[in-house]
């Protein structure tokens, strides 16, 4: 039998969802007042997980990361993650890039199931949905000049900076950077440097999605500030579609759409970020909205 962690001590109430499982594939999405108002416009979804389960570890050290979920982000929006340490953030982020395999459940990328891909074509897929996560040296190669990451996520083939220069160039500005930091390695530039450097070079694959994982998390909070105010700055003039996952609730509020809340590697509330913010419909939401004192319930946004 599956053991499952206990972390913490959340309510076992049933899931407040707008939608059903088999919608979020399909036709999720729309504004929050069509979501309410009970008629879903028919949006495709961009990305989506569909009643994603996964295990780490086998026998009695099993643990289940991903218990059911099912989530999707439609073109253009933002889907905001939230929930506290443990509750399966990062591992719903690294299964939507291919990083971990489910055990059951699909990853849908524009429709077409990519959660069994392997070697070129999974290759292919992960350049199409791009990952930042909180430690940029994990996306940024040390050995690897900056001009040299950002031209590689230009052209994998031909990872020329020199043949990429004048769009090295237009990225680094793009994030507010010197055209001159192309020619120098990740470790002479500051945390948030290095995140911009981060966004710029996923940006420089023209993803299709991008997955922020906690990406102010080791940041001072002046730079946090800089780092998420360029973030919505671009998803705003870029229409980037992203999932965008903290632990900072005030964050999420500010750059999603939807927010979905997760508790023990469930889902436990998903829907329009005003509404769950407004009115949070489940006891564990209440819970984590409530410890904030920023959100005092009912708060209007
Ligand atoms: N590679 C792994 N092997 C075993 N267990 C793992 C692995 N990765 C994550 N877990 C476990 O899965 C659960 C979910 O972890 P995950 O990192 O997804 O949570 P999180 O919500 O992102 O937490 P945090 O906010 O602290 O980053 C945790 O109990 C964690 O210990």
């Amino acid at each position: 039998m599956e053991a499952r962690r206990g972390n913490d001590a959340a309510p076992e109430a049933p899931a407040v969802r707008e939608g059903s499982a088999a919608e979020v594939s399909t036709v999720r999405g729309g504004s929050a007042a069509e979501v309410s108002a009970g008629e879903p416009a028919a949006v495709p979804m961009r990305l989506a997980a569909e009643n994603l389960t996964v295990v780490f570890g086998h026998g009695s050290r099993a643990h289940v990361a991903l218990d059911d979920v099912s989530v999707g982000v439609a073109e253009g929006t933002t889907l905001g993650l939230v929930g506290e340490s443990g509750s399966g953030k990062s591992t719903l982020a690294k299964a939507l890039v291919g990083l971990v395999r489910p055990r059951t459940g699909r990853i849908l990328l524009d429709g077409a199931d990519v959660s069994a891909l392997r070697g070129a074509r999974l290759a292919a897929v992960r350049r199409r949905v791009q990952m930042i996560s909180q430690d940029p040296y994990s996306s940024l190669n040390p050995r690897m000049t900056v001009g040299q990451a950002i031209a590689e996520a230009i052209d994998p083939r031909r990872a020329d900076h020199r043949r990429h220069a004048d769009a090295v160039t237009g990225w680094l500005e793009t994030v507010a950077l010197d055209g001159d930091a192309a020619a120098r390695y990740p470790h002479e530039f500051s945390g948030g440097q290095r995140q911009r450097i981060a966004i710029a070079r996923a940006l420089a694959a023209e993803p299709e999605v991008v997955v922020a994982d906690e990406i102010t998390s080791a940041l001072d909070c002046s730079v946090q500030a800089e780092v998420l105010n360029l973030l919505a700055g671009l998803r705003e003039r870029l229409r980037l579609t992203m999932v965008f996952i903290s632990h900072d609730l005030a964050v999420v509020r500010h750059v999603s759409d939807e927010v979905a809340v997760m508790n023990r590697g469930r889902i436990v509330e998903y829907g329009p970020c005003r509404r769950v913010y407004r009115s949070p419909a489940h006891p564990y939401t209440r819970r984590l909205l409530g410890s904030v004192p920023a959100f005092p319930l009912q708060e209007s946004r």
